[in-house]
């Protein structure tokens, strides 16, 4: 008898007391600069939640795929029994395999994606591979260079296919039921955080924690904050940065380009978004 409890305990992963590591109950799977670390951080302050701190990569990439589940579980955060464990990486909602070994890995694992204009996310994406790029003294290009080919939308710009919600999102539908996937308005998230995250709590069925008094306005930052604890904190200057500059027309001739793949997503999701 002592000798396979001593044996399970070695074979156990890193725990403490009766903390120890599990595999996500929830993921949020993207999308890529529609305020997926702020949805994170905000749903840590639930006392239920646990959260894997660093983006996982571990089903949108090969090589980390590769290395199996324990790999996947040793990259998450001890938490005790009837806690739920949280990761985020917007990567695995464009990523083509994705759907299929997340259904693989546990088939009712509940799935948050946060979306917000897919114009604005565009520019947003530019602007956080420009600044990577100019960090490490690399050329750039101009946007407008980028977006566009002969004076028209070029549909083969990256950051413009990422934008192209209802393509990735039937991906994930094809191997997940609708009600398994919930959407969060990223721009009310930035608005006024505390009704998404009540409506987030209620779909991860965790008791109502997470309260008004737990957020702040941070005129300086231009976001709201968040308060645990006595701790506040608000997310690095990577979050919130001013855009790259997009000329009026060129704005105009992308909101016409998502008009229709927008109308697909709604329908998809069953609500409509204010977007340009
Ligand atoms: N409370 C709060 N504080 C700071 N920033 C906030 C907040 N809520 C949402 N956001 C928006 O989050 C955007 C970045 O999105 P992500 O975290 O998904 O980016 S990333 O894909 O992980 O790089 C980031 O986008 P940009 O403004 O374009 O930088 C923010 O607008």
């Amino acid at each position: 008898q002592l000798h396979v409890c001593l044996r399970e305990l070695r074979s156990a992963t890193p725990s403490s007391g009766n903390a120890t590591q599990r595999l996500p109950g929830a993921i949020i799977i993207g999308v890529r600069k529609a305020g997926t670390r702020a949805l994170l951080e905000m749903l840590n302050l639930h006392p239920d939640v646990e959260v894997a701190k660093a983006e996982v990569h571990y089903f949108n990439l090969d090589e980390n795929y590769r290395r199996g589940l324990d790999w996947y579980r040793a990259q998450m955060p001890l938490s005790r029994p009837g806690q739920l464990t949280v990761e985020k990486t917007p990567g695995y909602f464009t990523a083509p395999l994705a759907p299929g070994r997340v259904r693989r890995m546990d088939g009712s694992v509940r799935l948050l994606l946060i979306v917000r204009d897919p114009a604005e996310r565009l520019v947003s994406d530019y602007t956080q591979v420009l600044h990577n790029r100019q960090q490490r003294h690399k050329p750039y290009q101009p946007l407008e260079e980028l977006l566009l080919r002969q004076g028209r939308i070029d549909p083969g710009y990256k950051a413009l296919q990422r934008s192209l919600y209802h393509q990735h999102l039937g991906r994930w539908l094809a191997h997940f039921p609708r009600e398994q996937v919930h959407i969060v308005d990223g721009e009310a998230l930035i608005r006024d955080p505390f009704p998404e995250l009540r409506r987030a709590e209620r779909f991860l069925e965790l008791p109502p924690r997470i309260s008004p008094s737990n957020f702040y306005f941070n005129a300086t930052k231009g976001f709201y904050c968040l308060l645990s604890a006595g701790h506040d904190k608000c997310l690095d200057e990577s979050k919130g940065r001013p855009h790259a500059p997009l000329s009026a027309a060129a704005l105009r001739d992308l909101c016409r380009f998502f008009r229709e793949p927008n109308r697909r997503f709604f329908n998809m999701v069953g609500r409509s978004f204010s977007w340009c």
